[in-house]
């Protein structure tokens, strides 16, 4: 059997923006993870995950095919994973096999509600790394961005891949997308051979490194949010609105840049001030789009967090999850976690994952 892990994330900077190539966002991997195991088996294998356990999935091979009935199938993300990598395997000459899945998530509470830590991401890069280990396919860590990344974007269709990116490098990242027609138009055209090994067009993955003094807290409004739903409405405003989704994204740009920079230059007042302007751009988007990105949970998460002088925003696509807050010595981390509690706002205790030798 093959166990592999791969970390939930959260966005710090940067989101929707970051949906345009050229623009970047901060993305951060978290010590949460999902776990997908794999064995050899004979003529018929099950997909079976801990958080969907009534709904164990059997299918069969015929030939090169997986067949199964479409009914059974709450699995689209790890289903195209294993479609992606085996197609690449198949086109390396190897011979594919009958194999049960088993899958394990800590990014939901123990009733099944999400958090927003970018479960539909790391299974996905899961089960590609689980795949690769068990066809031994000679791949790197950008060769696996990239199989997970097509997986995904042919599931969910509108997404940045931050998430993928996150949950495959660990760490800090800074992030900024491809460009999707190219994907499309060489998905359609190209093998998975060659398109792994080609630069893709606009993408741009950056490890960072933070000052120490810089802690992330997490805070979750305990109610989740549809992030495909909320892109796909902010993209009906990027054409009705095109002046104004123009301004947001330059604005965007630079303050991301301007957040990267310090923390090259371990500038944490520069960072905490790009997390308080980004915060307001994002804000500003969610009024002129008319969505509820900035919802009275998280502005009261947000506005509890400055007053202990912790630099506060939105996490990822907003509309409820996460909110969260860079601190650093001048903040009374006990003081403001006892203020969330009183207001219903529930403390994640995690930590930044990096990726280490050790933990590949
Ligand atoms: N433990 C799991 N086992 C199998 N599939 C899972 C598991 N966890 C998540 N998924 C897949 O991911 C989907 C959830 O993706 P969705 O984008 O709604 O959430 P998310 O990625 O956690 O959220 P966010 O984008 O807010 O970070 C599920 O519908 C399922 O297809
Ligand atoms: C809104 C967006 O920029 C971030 C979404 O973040 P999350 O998955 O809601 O944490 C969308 C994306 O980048 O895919």
């Amino acid at each position: 059997m093959i166990t592999v892990k791969a970390p939930g994330k959260l966005y710090i900077a940067g989101e929707y923006a970051v949906l345009e190539p050229g623009h970047p966002a901060l993305v951060v991997a978290l010590d949460r993870f999902i776990t997908v195991s794999i064995t050899e088996t004979q003529d018929q294998g099950t997909i079976n995950s801990r958080q969907y356990l009534e709904t164990n999935f059997h299918w069969r091979r015929r030939g090169d095919q997986m067949i199964f009935d479409n009914r059974d199938n709450p699995y689209h993300y790890i289903l195209e994973a294993i479609r992606v990598v085996e197609a690449l395997a198949l086109e390396m000459g190897h011979t594919l096999r009958v194999f049960d899945l088993d899958i394990n998530s800590q990014l939901e509470d123990q009733g099944g509600r999400k958090y927003g830590l970018g479960s539909s991401a790391a299974v996905t890069v899961a089960t590609v790394k689980a795949l690769i280990e068990f066809y031994q396919l000679p791949l790197n860590r950008l060769d696996i961005f990239k199989l997970a990344a097509i997986a995904h974007f042919n599931v969910q269709g509108n997404g940045s891949l931050g998430d993928i990116a996150a949950s495959v490098f660990g760490g800090w990242i800074a992030f900024s997308t491809f460009d999707k027609d190219w994907l499309r138009t060489v998905l359609k055209n190209n093998t998975f051979s060659e398109i792994i090994a080609s630069d893709w067009p606009g993408l741009k993955i950056e490890l960072l490194r933070v000052p120490s003094e810089l802690e992330l807290l997490i805070g979750w409004t305990g109610s989740p949010a549809s992030t495909s739903h909320l892109v796909d409405r902010i993209t009906i405003a990027k054409f009705a609105q095109k002046q104004q989704y123009q301004n947001f994204l330059e604005s965007s740009r630079r303050c991301v840049e301007t957040m990267i920079k310090g923390i090259k230059a371990a500038e944490v007042n520069v960072i905490k001030d790009g997390i308080r302007l980004n915060r307001q751009l994002i804000k500003q988007l969610g009024v002129f789009s008319q969505v509820d990105i900035e919802t009275p949970e998280l502005a009261e998460l947000c506005q509890i967090a400055e007053d202990y002088g912790g630099a506060a925003k939105s996490s990822g696509a907003g509309g409820g999850d996460c909110g969260i807050v860079l601190t650093d010595h001048s903040v009374d981390q006990a003081r403001l976690i006892s203020a969330w509690n009183q207001h219903q706002i529930t403390t994640l205790p995690l930590t930044v994952f990096e990726l280490t030798g050790a933990n590949v």
